[in-house]
């Protein structure tokens, strides 16, 4: 199922040699144009020096696929605070790393910066999703979706965390059960649980392979927060939609490197073969037309069903109706924007405690202090030092070492006289600027409490030996003014305060009802890299034991 993570390195040396090809072809064609004009020795010269230097760009442009992150980080560096310059194999992009530059950004519309635009380029959702031709400026467009998000979705988070916390539960004991035993009996003996799944607390840490767990927890809750329950009965779904973020990286990859001449043909010989687009796409639909059929019914003033989930609420924030085409193109970018980056998210924070497990006590004891009835009330703000925590963990690990992308619509221009020309990329560098100590104290060091509030502090951590680098530093995890894990401004991640809670409550079920700990400490960042992307391998290896509460 997750055979794209571990066969990543073998698709990352397909593109290559592709690559390497394109770039032997561009040579041909460049070299044989400049014969025909060939003078004199020193032309010969002039011609071997741009060759190198060409081939040089080209090289460093392809390597971005395998090291974006070290890369981004370096010329970080080397900039000190002016905007700096990445060539990648296809475009090229202009990173910004000060508060005022990003600011900029933010002030422009999307008809000169566009978020949409750079989403279409890397996800090619005309092959990926179902022939999805999305707007490059979506003007109002937009509204529907990020309200649904932003308002609705996070309205019902008291309503939504309990339910999905119940199906969390019987996930996380269905598959550490089936993970190997590390230490402990061999003969398994399994008791009930309260909440009717079982597990085995007799026996010792188990072995289960974490990233898929995460990865289906994650989808089996965006599956009834989006699209309803009854759809979590449904395997084929599941599959398919999990399926479809791995086949939707793979069509993107090879369409985005290929020539343009190939690479629409090539596009639809890949949308046709992984077919897990077709399958939610078909499946939708019908949902969908009922849900419509509903709407124009209750104009008339029937009573129809009630329904609580994003497929109702963007129909319902739309004025002219959508086709349900169209809602379920939206319902698949969302799905594909959601599931990957929030999974990943966790697995890293998973890894950081088991990295610096100290924090565990004290987070549990925060956690009982305020219980699940006020953590869902306070739609997943509560878990106060889970939250540090958390931010701390993605502050020094943010999945992605890009953010706030935007492609120049129209020509661009920072303070400083800085240009983007129309076509290339403007984008910030969460990884490179959450590491600088120009922005924080202690940049390198984990202190996992570092956003907590001072009357907290006061209240819990002062006895403690755990320290908070900078005083005024509090903050919460889904904020976006003082980190770029989100983005910026009006199109910083509307589905933050979801993710947020989500996260939080995978992370404290998983702390209060297991120890936890590394198999192998040498393996504990066992991830590899792609573009800026930063993913776990799919068979970390994270040991766990049942604790002898349930919480
Ligand atoms: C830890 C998990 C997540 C992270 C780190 C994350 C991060 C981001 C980032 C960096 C952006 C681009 C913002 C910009 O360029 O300014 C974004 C956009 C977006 N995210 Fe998330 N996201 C996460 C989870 C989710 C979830 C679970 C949902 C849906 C429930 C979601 C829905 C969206 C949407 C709809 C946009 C586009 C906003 C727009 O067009 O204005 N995200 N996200």
């Amino acid at each position: 199922m997750f055979s794209l993570l571990l066969e990543f390195p073998r698709n990352a040396i397909l593109v290559g040699l592709l690559g390497t090809v394109l770039i032997g072809a561009k040579y041909a064609k460049w070299s044989s144009q400049r014969k025909a004009g060939l003078k004199s020795k020193d032309d010969a010269f002039s011609l071997f020096e741009a060759l190198i230097l060409t081939i040089n760009e080209r090289v460093k442009a392809w390597r971005f696929l395998l090291k974006g992150p070290t890369l981004i980080a370096d010329a970080y560096k080397k900039a000190n605070g002016a905007p700096f310059l990445i060539d990648v194999p296809e475009n090229r992009y202009h990173f910004v790393s000060t508060w005022t530059h990003i600011g900029e950004i933010n002030a422009v519309p999307d008809t000169v910066l566009s978020l949409t635009a750079a989403a279409k380029e890397i996800l090619q959702p005309q092959y990926t999703m179902h022939k999805f031709d999305w707007d490059i400026s979506r003007g109002r467009d937009s509204v529907p979706l990020n309200r649904t998000l932003r308002t609705y979705l996070t309205n019902h988070l008291p309503n939504l965390i309990p339910k999905l916390r119940r199906h969390l539960r019987v996930i996380f004991d269905r598959h550490i059960q089936a993970g190997p035993l590390k230490n402990g009996m061999k003969r398994t003996q399994t008791y009930l649980r309260s909440d009717f799944s079982t597990y085995d607390f007799r026996l010792g840490f188990r072995s289960p392979k974490l990233f898929p767990m995460l990865v289906e927890s994650i989808a089996h809750s965006n599956i009834m927060s989006f699209f309803g329950e009854d759809l979590v009965q449904d395997p084929e779904f599941i599959k398919a939609g999990v399926g479809f973020i791995e086949n939707t990286l793979i069509i993107s990859e090879v369409v985005r490197v290929l020539p343009r001449m190939i690479a629409p043909a090539v596009g639809r010989f890949l949308s046709r073969t992984f077919n897990s687009q077709t399958i939610i796409f078909d499946t939708l639909i019908p949902i969908v037309e009922l849900r419509l059929e509903e709407r124009a019914r209750k104009k008339q003033g029937h009573d129809v069903p009630e329904h609580h989930d994003c497929i109702q609420w963007i129909i319902n924030g739309t004025t002219r109706p959508w086709a349900a085409e169209r809602v379920v193109h939206e319902l698949i970018a969302l799905w594909f924007g959601s599931v990957h980056i929030t999974s990943t998210t966790a697995c890293f924070v998973l890894h950081d405690l088991c990295l610096h497990p100290e924090y565990i006590p004290l987070i549990r004891k925060d956690i009982e202090r305020s219980g699940w009835e006020s953590f869902d009330q306070s739609k997943g703000q509560e878990f106060p030092l889970l939250d540090s925590f958390m931010k701390e963990s993605s502050r020094l690990n943010p999945v992605e070492a890009m953010s706030t992308r935007r492609i120049a619509l129209k020509p661009f221009e920072l303070s400083g006289g800085h240009q983007v020309p129309v076509g290339e990329w403007v984008c910030t560098a969460p990884g490179a600027m959450h590491r600088d100590p120009a922005y924080w104290a202690k940049a390198l060091e984990f202190h996992g409490f570092r956003f907590v509030e001072p009357t907290l502090y006061k209240a819990i951590l002062s006895a403690t030996e755990f320290e908070i680098p900078e005083p005024g530093k509090e903050s919460a995890f889904n904020e976006v003014l003082d980190w770029q894990l989100w983005g910026t401004g009006r199109n910083a991640c509307s589905g933050r305060f979801y993710a947020t809670a989500l996260a939080k409550t995978m992370l404290a079920l998983l702390i209060m009802n297991y120890d936890m700990k590394l198999a192998d400490h040498k393996r504990s960042k066992h991830s590899f890299t792609w573009r800026s992307f930063i993913y776990p391998y799919a068979s970390t290896p994270i040991l766990l034991k049942p604790r002898s509460v349930t919480f």
